[in-house]
């Protein structure tokens, strides 16, 4: 039985190109991230794979990005479940300042301690391991039991929320998920063991 999980992040927002701080604001997509996110689309269709489930955020930039995947599958109504559990980390204060002049007012390396270490939270905001918290649950409860019973399923999310499952799926540790980083449109394609272990896992490019 095909056990198959499909984790992309959502294309380049307007915040990304900013380079602000995100979490839980919500912009739009540029026009890069639409390419991106159709990108993603074309490449999972070349890869000749086909879902059965879809989830995602309740933050637009996953959602049109869903949208536009579905689309270029040609599933447009796939039966898709939004919950708020697979949001971004939430960056508390620093949401909508710039990157560059945080590292100027705080330093790069907190700036770099808050961006991507395990557990240290921004000022108001969550850790990753805050993050890892309410999106392990929901994973545990609601995605992977369908996975495990042979639905395709294709989750698109945020680069935090994304790295929390990555941790748990690809056994990092806390120095290890330091430097995982998931690129805007790509696409991460598991294929699950019985007992929810990775067999395999192959990262897909989004074809621009
Ligand atoms: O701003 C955010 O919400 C995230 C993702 O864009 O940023 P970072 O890569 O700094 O964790």
């Amino acid at each position: 039985m095909q056990r198959l999980l499909v984790l992309v992040r959502h294309g380049q927002s307007e915040w990304n190109l900013k380079n602000l701080f995100t979490g839980w604001k919500d912009p739009g997509l540029t026009e890069l991230g639409v390419a991106e996110a159709r990108g993603a689309g074309r490449a999972l269709k070349a890869a000749g794979l086909g879902f059965d489930t879809a989830y995602t955020s309740e933050l637009g930039r996953a959602q049109r990005t869903l949208t536009l995947i579905l689309d270029e599958l040609g599933v447009p109504n796939l039966p898709t479940t939004r919950d708020i559990a697979l949001n971004e980390r939430d960056y508390g204060d620093l949401s909508g300042l710039n990157r560059d002049e945080a590292k100027a007012r705080w330093g790069a390396e907190q700036v770099h301690l808050w961006r991507r270490s395990y557990d240290v939270q921004p000022p108001g905001g969550e850790s990753l391991k805050d993050t890892i918290a309410r999106v392990l649950p929901y994973y545990c409860q609601e995605i992977l039991p369908r996975v495990l019973r042979g639905e395709r399923t294709i989750v698109t999310a945020h680069g935090n929320s994304l790295r929390a499952l990555v941790m748990v799926l690809d056994r990092l540790t806390r120095d290890t998920i330091l430097g995982a980083e998931i690129a805007t449109g790509a696409a991460l394609v598991y294929h699950l063991n019985a007992d929810s272990t990775v067999e395999s896992k192959v990262v897909l490019q989004p074809q621009l």
